[in-house]
């Protein structure tokens, strides 16, 4: 006899739930999507909120996290549906916040279930038996999308309305594709090892600013006044205009350099006033491969499990996460 495999789906919202609003206010969260044709899998279904994914906190993240944690146990994997607008900031927390050996899966679709080509059965299937399949034990969160499979910490949506939303450098880890009708599963790499990070909220402050050509510091002075750090989408390897190294010699609570550049690393490179080098030496914390939005996740995670400077600084060197 054999005995079925267990899978937990927690719905989440976002255009994989959407249909048109029947008021004609266009396409909202609604309805939950079932998993389609899983032989031999029990599925137990959940609901925490249904939310559009632009409305998701990262106080939603952290109840997320809770709540994979309260099911995982009873079930052979998890899969997570959700907006794919910050669908990569939910799968990068969970990958902060859970335990490696964990199968969770994040998916979403970019069409409604009202198209004709709505693509949320088949990015369910795959992630479900992504979630169920032997190899994927031991990689952590990951994000399944078109038949390609990411690692939560580099993955990143790269078009606002392809089917194939999901990229990032250097590119998925895994691939799902089926012959006849069994899925057939191929990893090329393992996510590090990491130890997961246990906050008791997620209400640290850490704004987000967006470097370009001339900007002179505007909103940096405020932005460092009202929140507990700062993350700026700086430019190339992590440098930004002249005027915002005193600034940022001046500034009292953590500020991380990303780059707004769509691959590669931030690197204390160049030393004219306001090249990386001098920022880095200013005491701003470069964020490596890691997005600017990622890096928030990772910085408020730190302030939020009550890190100090120095031990934030130590896991963005490190890439600890
Ligand atoms: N494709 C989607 O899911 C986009 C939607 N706006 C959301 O993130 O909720």
């Amino acid at each position: 006899m054999t005995t079925s495999q267990r899978l937990a789906v927690i719905h989440t919202g976002g255009t994989i739930s959407s249909r048109p609003d029947p008021n004609g206010a266009g396409v909202t969260p609604q309805q939950a999507p079932s998993v389609p044709g899983l032989a031999g899998v029990q599925v137990m279904d959940f609901q925490p909120f249904t939310l559009p994914s632009p409305h998701v906190t990262p106080p939603h993240m952290l109840a997320l996290a809770r709540l994979v944690t309260e099911v995982a146990p009873q079930h052979d994997g998890v899969v997570i549906t959700h907006g794919t607008d910050t669908l990569e900031e939910t799968a990068f927390a969970l990958h902060l916040l859970l335990p490696a050996h964990l199968p969770v899966v994040v998916t979403g679709s970019m069409r409604h279930m009202e198209e004709a080509s709505w693509d949320g059965p088949g990015n369910l299937l795959d992630a479900a038996q992504v979630a169920l399949h032997p190899a994927t034990r031991g990689r952590g969160t990951l994000v399944v999308f078109g038949g390609d499979i990411f690692d939560a910490r580099t993955v990143t949506k790269i078009h606002t309305t392809a089917v194939d939303a999901f990229g990032g450098y250097p590119g998925p880890i895994g691939r799902i594709d089926r012959v006849a009708h069994a899925a057939h599963v191929e990893y090329f790499a393992t996510p590090d090892a990491r130890t997961p990070l246990a906050p008791p909220h997620l209400d640290a402050r850490v704004e987000i600013l967006y470097a370009y050509a001339g900007w002179q510091g505007e909103g940096f002075k405020e932005a460092t006044r009202r929140s507990d750090g700062v993350v700026i989408a700086a430019l190339g390897t992590g440098n930004l205009p002249a005027p915002l190294l005193p600034l940022i010699q001046a500034a009292t609570v953590p500020v991380v350099l990303a780059t707004r550049t769509h691959a590669g690393p931030v690197l204390p490179v160049y030393g004219y006033p306001g090249g990386g080098a001098t920022l880095v030496s200013a005491g701003a914390i470069p964020a490596s491969f890691l997005n600017a939005h990622k890096a928030r996740l990772l910085l408020l995670t730190l302030l939020s499990s009550g890190l100090d400077v120095g031990e934030i600084r130590r896991v963005f060197k490190q890439d600890a996460y």
